[in-house]
């Protein structure tokens, strides 16, 4: 699904990816986790085809980077950032907004057609939102956001979907909310790749966690291998344990204050 080999990535005379390998193979689900600047987003944005590396490939879908219509292979994958929630027009009906998806428009300028509108409807009553379609984009709450853009990614039936901290600034209750609808997407045949600072969110959908430490992989591999308290200590540079529950990782710092030795 996705391979990235000896990504190197020099902006300046700063290198933010310092060779970059990354195997990503199909029925897998993967986090990404990393400290503040480490690559996450750089990484994500490579995989969608925002931005190119200095150096090495990226393959996606059977698709090689560079050598291809990265236009054509993006139709095939959904992408989830705030960055994005940021082009979108806030006076538009929520259901336009997410039938925006499905040709991966920022906007209509034409009439839109039935089927997709319906599509629109009903991804939104599977996330919950039915009821909010006439309303205008500007008018939801950041997490009733979160949820239109997953509903939107879900739009053209992506193979891949890509989510940059989806959770992020959602309270408890809306975070769970939206953690059960993407559980559900085990339902689908979907590759999924999220980022994230929050282990709690690793769902167990999740398979997979791969660690960027300043524009490297530092651990990659199943969850359970990963997330130890000796490479997440190293990792974030601080002492923390690392307990289950409900089949999920929940963390917390061993040493209270100061920085680890
Ligand atoms: N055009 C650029 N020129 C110089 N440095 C850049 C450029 N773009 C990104 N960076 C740097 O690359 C590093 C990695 O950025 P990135 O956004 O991928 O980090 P991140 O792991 O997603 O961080 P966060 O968790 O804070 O969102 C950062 O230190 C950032 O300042």
């Amino acid at each position: 699904m996705i391979q990235m080999e000896k990504l190197y990535l020099t902006r300046g005379e700063r290198h933010i990816l310092r060779g970059v390998d990354l195997s990503i193979k199909q029925g897998e689900q993967w986090v990404i986790l990393g400290r503040n600047g480490s690559g996450k987003t750089t990484l994500l944005e490579m995989m969608t085809g925002y931005m190119f590396p200095s150096s090495g490939t990226i393959d996606i879908l059977g698709h090689r980077f560079g050598e291809c219509d990265v236009r054509e292979v993006r139709k095939d994958i959904g992408y989830i950032s705030q960055s994005l929630v940021e082009k979108l027009t806030l006076r538009d009906p929520v259901w336009e907004v997410v039938a925006t998806g499905e040709y991966a428009f920022l906007r209509f300028y034409q009439e839109i057609d039935e089927t997709v509108r319906l599509k629109a409807l009903q991804l939104l009553d599977e996330v919950g939102l039915g009821h909010m379609a006439e309303q205008p984009l500007g008018t939801l709450s950041q997490g009733e956001r979160k949820k239109m853009l997953l509903a939107r990614a879900l739009m053209s039936d992506p193979k891949l979907l890509i989510m940059d901290e989806p959770c992020a600034g959602l309270d408890l209750y809306e975070r769970e909310k939206l953690l059960t609808d993407l559980g559900k997407l085990k339902e689908r045949s979907i590759t999924i790749v999220y980022v994230t600072h929050h282990l709690e969110e690793i769902i167990p959908l999740f398979t997979h966690v791969a660690i960027v430490q300043d524009g490297v992989i530092a651990a990659a591999g199943p969850k359970q291998q990963v997330l130890t308290n000796e490479i997440l200590s190293r990792a974030y540079n601080y002492p923390v344990e690392v307990e289950w529950a409900h089949g999920r990782p929940w963390i917390r710092v061993a040493a209270a204050g100061g920085e680890q030795g």
